[in-house]
């Protein structure tokens, strides 16, 4: 047991330092982010599984707060709604779950944030397309080599590991990191 969990640290710590490296791109999407959110505009987040909870967290922290008490800034969770959810998936295919909400919720100027870990699931992908097509910036945030979100987005920041549970934790950093970075900049 305790091999394990000395081995989960450690690979937290090592990821966590080789993500570092990315901080010009963690830069580059806050700004991004500020800008879009300071033209009135509006982040939608999605993602499967843990990373569905990651989109949730971030959104929620947008609308709600992170730390500090200031106005509240539109971020959308397009896993939340179950019922366009269970109906787009019963009618359209589970495929196009966030497509469809993006093509009826997405306006030119905001941006969608896709989290997989693999950068490979197809409803994230199709979504960041439909993004596209709207007129939306499309940040990634996935692991592994990128996988399809390496063309479906403006940005794809790919954490440097192959272990799902790490790549998620480094997401969940970099989402609280986006949310210190508007805590310094709204009021
Ligand atoms: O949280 C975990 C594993 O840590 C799982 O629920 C995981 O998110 C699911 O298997 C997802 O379907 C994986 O999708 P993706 O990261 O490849 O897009
Ligand atoms: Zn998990």
């Amino acid at each position: 047991m305790q091999q394990i969990i000395r081995a989960a640290f450690e690979q937290h710590i090592d990821t966590a330092k080789a993500t570092l490296m990315l901080m010009p791109q963690i830069e580059t999407v806050s700004d991004k982010i500020i800008a879009c959110l300071n033209a009135g505009n509006k982040i939608l987040i999605f993602g499967n599984g843990g990373s569905a909870a990651d989109a949730q967290h971030i959104a929620a922290e947008f609308v709600g707060r992170f730390v500090k008490n200031r106005r509240s800034l539109p971020a959308i969770a397009l896993t939340t709604d179950s019922s366009a959810f269970t109906a787009i998936g019963n009618d359209y295919g589970f495929d196009r779950v966030f497509e469809r909400q993006v093509e009826g919720l997405a306006q030119d100027g905001d941006i969608l944030i896709g989290i997989s870990t693999t950068g490979n699931s197809v409803n994230v992908i199709r979504a960041f397309n439909m993004g596209k097509l709207k007129g939306c910036y499309n940040i990634g945030l996935s692991g592994r080599n990128g996988g399809d979100m390496n063309t479906a987005c403006d940005v794809n920041i790919i954490i440097p590991s192959d272990t799902t549970a790490r790549i998620q934790e480094m997401h969940i950093l970099i989402g609280h990191i986006i949310c210190e970075a508007i805590d310094e900049v709204f009021e």
